[in-house]
C-alpha cells in the first residue's frame, strides 16, 4: 500500500460530499481517487472540485478504478450492501455510514463475507464513538465513577427531517445512533425494545409518527430512554444522562458560550450534525484512514452494525404492534470476538 491511501467515495449526496471535503481538508495520508453516483451531475460537481478523482454512474466502477485502495460509502441504507460486496471482493478495507445494513438479515451476509475472507474489513460510521463528549463519558463508566449503570436518558432532536424520511427512519436511521452509542457506554447488548409514539408533532409532513419514544433494555438490567424528535424546528440536540447508582453525568448540552447581555442571557444551539459532530467525523475518517493503512478495523465493526440492525427489527416491530419485542440475535461469531 502506497502511503497516501487512495479512496473511493461511493454516494455524493450530503454525508458523501461533506466526508470527501473533509478527506481534503482535515485528514492527512489519504485522497479521494475516485466517486460515484447515480445522479450523473451531482457526481461529476464532487469530481470536477477534486484533483484527478474519476466519477462514476456506478459504484462497481468506482470501487475498480485505478488507485482505490479503501472504500467509504455513503449512499443510502439499503444500497450499502451491494456496495460492500464489491469492496469486499476486493478485499479492500470499508468505512460505511450508518445503518451497516437495513435489517439484520444483510448484516448477517456482510459478516459472513469477512469470516470467508478470514478478516474484519468494514468499520461502520457510528461517529459518536470518535466525539470527545462521549469519549468522556465512556470514560467515566469504564472507571466506575457513577458505580453501576441504571438509566441513560437520551435525547436526540433534529431542526427538521428530509423528505424522504419515513416513519421506520426514525428508528432504523436516527436511533441507531443511540443503540450503538449504549452498547459501546454500557458494554451490554439491547435485549427488548419498546416504542411509544404520541400524537404527532403539527410539524411533521402528513403521516410521520414524530416524536417517539423509544425504551431499550440492557443485558445488564440498565434501561435506556430515546426521545427522538426529527421535526423539532428549534436546531439539532444530542443529550445523554447517564444515572448510576451513586451519581450522575451529562454530555451534550452544547453550552459552549453562554452570553449574559441586555438583561437576557443565552447561547446557541447547533442547527445540524456536520456542525454538532464536525470532529467527531473527523476523527472518525483519520482514525479509519490509519487502521486501513496497518489492515485493521478501529472502530466499530460489521457485528456492531448487525447488532444495531437487530435492535432496530425489535424496534420496528414494536413501533407496529406497541408491544414490548424482545431482540432476537445471532451468536457472536469468533472473528468479532
Ligand atoms: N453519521 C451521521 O451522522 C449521518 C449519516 N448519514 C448516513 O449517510 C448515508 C447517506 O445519507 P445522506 O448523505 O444524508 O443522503 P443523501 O440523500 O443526501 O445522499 C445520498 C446519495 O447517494 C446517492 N445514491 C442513491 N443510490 C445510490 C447507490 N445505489 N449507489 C451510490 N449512490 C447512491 C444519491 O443519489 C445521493 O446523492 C445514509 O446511510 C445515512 O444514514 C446521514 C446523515 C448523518
Ligand atoms: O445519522 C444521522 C441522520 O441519518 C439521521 O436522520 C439524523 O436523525 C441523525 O441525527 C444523524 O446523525
Amino acid at each position: 500500500m502506497t502511503s497516501t491511501l487512495g479512496i473511493a467515495v461511493v454516494g455524493t449526496g450530503r454525508m458523501g460530499a461533506d466526508h470527501v471535503r473533509r478527506i481534503g481538508r482535515t485528514v492527512g495520508g489519504a485522497r479521494v481517487v475516485a466517486v460515484a453516483d447515480p445522479d450523473g451531475d451531482r457526481v461529476k460537481a464532487v469530481a470536477d472540485a477534486l484533483d484527478g478523482a474519476s466519477a462514476h454512474t456506478d459504484p462497481a466502477a468506482a470501487i475498480a478504478a485505478p488507485g482505490v485502495q479503501a472504500v467509504l460509502i455513503a449512499s443510502p441504507g439499503p444500497a450499502h450492501e451491494e456496495a460492500i460486496a464489491h469492496a469486499l471482493a476486493r478485499q479492500l478495507p470499508v468505512l460505511c455510514e450508518k445503518p451497516l445494513t437495513p435489517d439484520p438479515e444483510g448484516a448477517l451476509r456482510v459478516m459472513e463475507a469477512e469470516r470467508r475472507l478470514g478478516k474484519r474489513l468494514v468499520q461502520v460510521g457510528f461517529m459518536r464513538r470518535f466525539d470527545a463528549e462521549y469519549v468522556r463519558l465512556k470514560e467515566l463508566l469504564d472507571a466506575g465513577g457513577i458505580g453501576r449503570p441504571l438509566f441513560l436518558h437520551c435525547r436526540h432532536r433534529n431542526a427538521s427531517s428530509p423528505s424522504f424520511f419515513t416513519s421506520d427512519m426514525l428508528i432504523t436511521d436516527s436511533v441507531v445512533h443511540e443503540v450503538d452509542a449504549a452498547r459501546w457506554l454500557l458494554g451490554q447488548e439491547v435485549t427488548a425494545v419498546s416504542v411509544l409514539s404520541p400524537r404527532p408533532t403539527s410539524a411533521a409532513p402528513e403521516g410521520l409518527r414524530d416524536p417517539r419514544l423509544v425504551l431499550l433494555e440492557t443485558s445488564g438490567g440498565a434501561v435506556v430512554d430515546v426521545e427522538i424528535f426529527v421535526n423539532c424546528g428549534f436546531g439539532y440536540q444530542v443529550r445523554c444522562e447517564a444515572v448510576g447508582e451513586s451519581g450522575s453525568a451529562q454530555i451534550g448540552d452544547g453550552h459552549a458560550m453562554v452570553v449574559q447581555s441586555g438583561g437576557r442571557w443565552g447561547g446557541e444551539i447547533d442547527q445540524d450534525f456536520t456542525v454538532r459532530f464536525a470532529d467527531a467525523y473527523d476523527r472518525q475518517l483519520r482514525s479509519w484512514v490509519a487502521g486501513a493503512a496497518r489492515g485493521r478495523v478501529a472502530g466499530p465493526d460489521a457485528w456492531d452494525g448487525y447488532a444495531a440492525a437487530a435492535v432496530s427489527e425489535a424496534g420496528l416491530t414494536a413501533a407496529r404492534s406497541g408491544v414490548r419485542t424482545v431482540v432476537e440475535m445471532a451468536e457472536r461469531p469468533a472473528l468479532y470476538r
